[in-house]
């Protein structure tokens, strides 16, 4: 079924726009935020209908020509063909819908600080095909897509594609497509490459043989096994004057530019330095960013507590323990007796386990500092922070992630 003369009046998370007819809301493939279209009935559900653009009707007012030659294809981003304003508008609705429609707090506005739009992450993703060629996947079909360049990857990333193109090449030609997916991570100094497949000795060998001489640092993911070929398994960042060492499978935030803004957030929430549970602490780039010392960290890969633990030691830490547990096994006495002042959090986008809030609530933690990906699963947290006797206090968000609709949002939960 055709749909006519619908408007996008929002964009999900996910790029689609949405639309309502007949009272039915509807999310929209390939459609740009503020254009009226015509629309293909793909799917329809209880309460929404699935389409996809057919044609515009009439243009959106926000629109511009994508400078990405990709991105029609490309699942990489998702509104580049709106203007950067635009994108922060809808981004800002973004978080105020979420966090009225589960903690039912307007905000009146939200501070979102803008970054550079293009070149600025420091890691990228890509699918390696047959030919060992480097590919992104399309949104909806999950084909690849062929790139020579990313306009969102640094600098240091798009001059040295063609060079690690080489590589896969060379090793995917000999191995019948041996290699699966490659990520890039660049740091001021270095490149750390994390190639995934299924390697057998005979390819291990002649990996080895040629590549352990290459300036990249370079590790073959083969399962749960982790295979350094040349360099270091790590990747040094600098985050003000502080020095981390990044693994291979370690979380690092990927925009250089707003790292800094980020945790600058965080620590004005946080206030004086405190003694500080971070849960979530990944190799404790964010506790280390936010508070000096007395920290306490718990994140669930060994492997970052261990980089946590050399970081503690690079940074001359005083006071400090790194544990390597599920944060929903953290209990309320173990808080209590390590002293705990104020709590971190950051975790992935599922957001916080239900027993986390009834473990700092139990606790008595007076302020909670939550750094979020997802506005969806931070304002169902802040709802259950809510109904245990908090408050929220303080919100702003970053923008880590432009030509995409992800945003990372910081908040401050504080006991009433
Ligand atoms: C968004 S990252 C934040 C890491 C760190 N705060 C940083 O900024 O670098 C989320 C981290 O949570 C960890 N994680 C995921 N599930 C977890 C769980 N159930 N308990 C503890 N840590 C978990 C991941 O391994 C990852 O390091």
């Amino acid at each position: 079924m055709i749909i006519k003369d619908i408007k996008i009046i929002d964009i999900l998370q996910d790029g689609r726009g949405v639309a309502r007819t007949d009272g039915k809301i509807v999310f929209v493939e390939n459609a740009v935020y503020g254009e009226t279209l015509d629309a293909k009935i793909i799917a329809e559900k209880k309460n929404f209908l699935e389409a996809r653009k057919i044609n515009t009707k009439i243009k959106s007012d926000y629109q511009r020509k994508p400078p990405c030659p990709y991105f029609y294809e490309c699942g990489g981003c998702s509104i580049m063909d709106i203007n950067y304003e635009t994108q922060i508008d809808l981004k800002k609705n973004l978080i105020k819908n979420a966090i009225k429609k589960s903690a039912d707090i307007v905000l009146e506005d939200i501070e979102i600080i803008k970054s550079p739009e293009f070149r600025y992450r420091n890691k990228i993703r890509l699918q390696v095909d047959d030919a060992g060629g480097l590919n992104y996947l399309e949104t909806y079909s999950k084909k690849m897509v062929k790139i020579e360049d990313c306009l969102i990857a640094n600098k240091k990333i798009s001059k040295n594609l063609s060079k690690i193109e080489d590589i896969s090449r060379d090793i995917n030609q000999k191995f019948a497509s041996i290699i699966e997916e490659i990520s890039i991570r660049a740091s001021e100094n270095n490149i750390l490459l994390n190639l995934r497949g299924n390697f057998d000795n005979k390819s291990i060998a002649y990996i080895k043989e040629k590549y352990s001489n290459s300036n990249y640092n370079i590790n073959l993911l083969n399962g749960r096994d982790l295979i350094t070929i040349s360099g270091e398994g790590y990747i040094d960042y600098k985050i003000g004057q502080k020095e981390f060492k990044i693994s291979a499978n370690d979380f690092y935030q990927v925009n250089d530019y707003q790292i800094e803004n980020l945790y600058g957030i965080a620590r004005e929430f946080l206030g004086k330095n405190q003694k500080l549970l971070d849960l979530y602490c990944g190799s404790a780039t964010s506790s280390m960013s936010i508070n000096d010392d007395h920290i306490v960290g718990v994140e669930i890969n060994k492997n970052a507590i261990k980089d946590a633990k050399e970081n503690a030691e690079r940074n001359k830490l005083k006071d400090y323990k790194f544990i390597a547990k599920n944060a929903k096994f953290i209990d309320s006495n173990f808080i209590k007796k390590e002293k705990i002042d104020a709590v971190t959090v950051d975790p992935p986008r599922a957001g916080l386990d239900k027993e986390v809030v009834k473990t700092i609530a139990n606790a008595g933690i007076e302020k909670i500092v939550y750094i979020s990906c997802n506005p969806q699963t931070l304002a169902r947290d802040i709802k259950r922070f809510m109904d245990r006797g908090y408050e929220l206090e303080k919100i702003k968000a970053v923008d880590m992630f432009p030509q995409t609709m992800h945003v990372e949002t910081i908040a401050l939960i504080q006991k009433m």
